[in-house]
């Protein structure tokens, strides 16, 4: 397996975070790393904020059409790593990036990027539903029309198949002229799942997509992620290990802007190879 670094703990440990893998449908079990065809290649990346150093020398290697999930405690850099894939941390004022990101094996950082571009390609959904304060059909026509798509009939095929994809078009078809501002939270959060998916991107990142959530509408976006990763490849945030048991592919645990394992999910949480992370998925801090 890539990237893990092979001392540390030896056996299975009971799980005191309740995460009982065997007991969660995995469609994926026997997942190999190694042959998957990768999305996003990650090598020799390091991040300061100023003077202080938010990513310690990541590499890693993220697979297309899967789930991959970052966890570790709070302040570890997970939204820092998932914010350098789209280039986000441009945005930010003393920010500082060595290395390089790979989408697709183009560097992400060279000077040739369209970074409007690289954007479109790689959408991004926050923890805080974020719809505009216009109608539900205007939410998901506006990356379209942005783009320069004005045709009405383009544009409402395409935005009933977004919303459709988005697990939306029961809820809303009668209403699109409604304020999205209107929807329920979970409504919103795949409202706006269907305005990144609706300009067709490669690569959804989502960063901690529910933890605005109530339990319902959690799992309404889980189930969309598991249907959305047949035809994107999809970065997950989550402070939630139960989450990231249930919805990924893999995950990579952080701790304190280092890497300290990727892997296949279920080995990461069933045999983890490194204490670190043993000791956080058994609660022992984070
Ligand atoms: N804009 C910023 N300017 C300066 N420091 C920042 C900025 N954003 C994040 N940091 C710092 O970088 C480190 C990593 O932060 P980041 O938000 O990536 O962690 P995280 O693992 O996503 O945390 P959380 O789970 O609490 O969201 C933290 O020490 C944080 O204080």
């Amino acid at each position: 397996m890539e990237n893990l670094k092979m001392s540390g703990v030896q056996s299975k440990t009971p799980l005191t975070h309740g995460i009982d893998i065997d007991s969660l449908k995995r469609e994926h079990a026997g997942l190999r790393l190694h042959e998957e065809t990768i999305a996003i290649e990650v090598e020799g990346l390091n991040l300061y904020y100023g003077d202080k150093q938010a990513l310690r020398n990541i590499s890693l290697k993220i697979p297309e059409r899967k789930v991959t999930a970052f966890i570790g405690p709070s302040g570890c850099g997970k939204s820092t790593l998932l914010r350098c894939f789209n280039r986000m941390n441009d945005l930010i004022d003393g920010c500082r990036i060595e290395g390089q990101i790979r989408l697709h094996g183009k560097n992400i950082f060279d000077r040739d990027v369209d970074v409007a571009m690289l954007r479109r390609r790689v959408g991004m959904v926050f923890q805080k539903p974020n719809p505009f304060p216009k109608s539900i059909y205007e939410n998901v026509a506006y990356g379209m029309r942005l783009a320069g798509i004005n045709k009405k009939r383009e544009l409402d095929e395409t935005v009933e198949w977004a919303l459709k994809g988005a697990a939306l078009w029961d809820e809303v078809k009668d209403r699109l002229d409604e304020s999205a501002l209107g929807l329920s939270g979970g409504q919103q959060q795949r409202l706006v799942i269907a305005r990144a998916i609706a300009i067709q991107p490669d690569v959804i990142l989502l960063d901690e997509p529910c933890s605005a959530l109530d339990p319902i509408s959690t799992l309404k976006v889980e189930e969309l992620i598991n249907e959305l990763k047949n035809r994107y490849t999809i970065v997950i945030v989550t402070h939630n290990m139960q989450q990231a048991a249930r919805v990924s592919d893999y995950t990579a645990f952080m701790y304190m802007g280092d890497l300290i394992e990727f892997g296949d999910t279920d080995q990461l949480f069933t045999k983890p190879q490194q204490k670190q992370t043993e000791d956080y998925i058994t609660g022992r801090y984070g």
